[in-house]
């Protein structure tokens, strides 16, 4: 039996208007993403990653076409069905961390789940349990600025996962690291997304790393296609 699609685009069109000029930026882009899948988005800055992410992620909406969630058509749903959807599918990491600086390593990852209305021992519970798989656990209740770069990106992933969505969205998860702390992040990422049966689309400039995903996808005339 065939995996089940828990992630597709289909037929998305995203235009700009720039001064007197339209960028079309996606020209009928088509995507599936399987459960337990992990796949690379590799392409020249400016064609469209953040963009295909964003409407993805449900958090731009297409001109035409449309998302579909685990078998849901997203584009007619109104904001609040959407942010539902986003809120317990789809986990989103950025190249900078988007951390609360206030709070603690425990405290961020706590968060999505007291929103999402979880009690606070069930949140705390699984929030330690991400951050020591993310190898954390010993600086949990320290606040970002007090981490490192990768470790600060180790808990915007575990956040990113602590509602045990269907999806992880990443757009260049580690890109602002060193190589080294890349490679790391990059293997606490995958063997999270390996253990947790995960859907991940990784938008990456980093070759290496892209090459250790199921497959690449690249963007070309605004659509999606298939890399060597
Ligand atoms: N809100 C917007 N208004 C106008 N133009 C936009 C908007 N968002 C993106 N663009 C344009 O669309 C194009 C694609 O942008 P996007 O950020 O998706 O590219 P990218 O592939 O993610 O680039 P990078 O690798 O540099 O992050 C760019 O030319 C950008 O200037």
């Amino acid at each position: 039996m065939m995996a089940a699609n828990v992630l597709e685009l289909k037929a998305v069109e995203r235009r700009f208007i720039q001064g007197t000029k339209t960028l079309t930026i996606l020209d009928g882009a088509d995507f599936a993403l399987q459960s337990g899948e992990m796949v690379a988005l590799v392409a020249p800055s400016g064609t469209g990653k953040s963009t295909l992410l964003h409407i993805a992620g449900l958090l731009e909406h297409p001109d035409a076409g449309d998302v579909i969630v685990n078998g849901r058509p997203c584009n007619g749903l109104s904001d609040d069905s959407r942010t539902a959807i986003r809120r317990g599918e789809i986990g989103f990491v950025y190249q900078f961390h988007h951390l609360l600086p206030e709070f603690t390593a425990l405290e961020n990852v706590m968060m999505p789940q007291l929103i999402s209305g979880l009690d606070r021992k069930e949140a705390r519970d699984r929030a330690a349990q991400l951050l020591d798989y993310m190898k954390i656990g010993e600086r949990v209740h320290h606040r970002p600025a007090e981490l490192s770069g990768g470790e600060q990106q180790r808990v915007a992933i575990a956040r990113a996962v602590a509602n045990a969505p269907l999806v992880l969205l990443a757009d260049e998860p580690t890109g602002n690291l060193d190589p080294v702390t890349a490679s790391y992040v990059f293997e606490a990422l995958e063997a999270l997304v390996r253990q947790s049966g995960l859907a991940a689309l990784i938008a990456t400039h980093n070759e290496s790393l892209a090459a250790r995903m199921d497959r690449r996808v690249t963007l070309e005339g605004g659509k999606v296609v298939a890399m060597a």
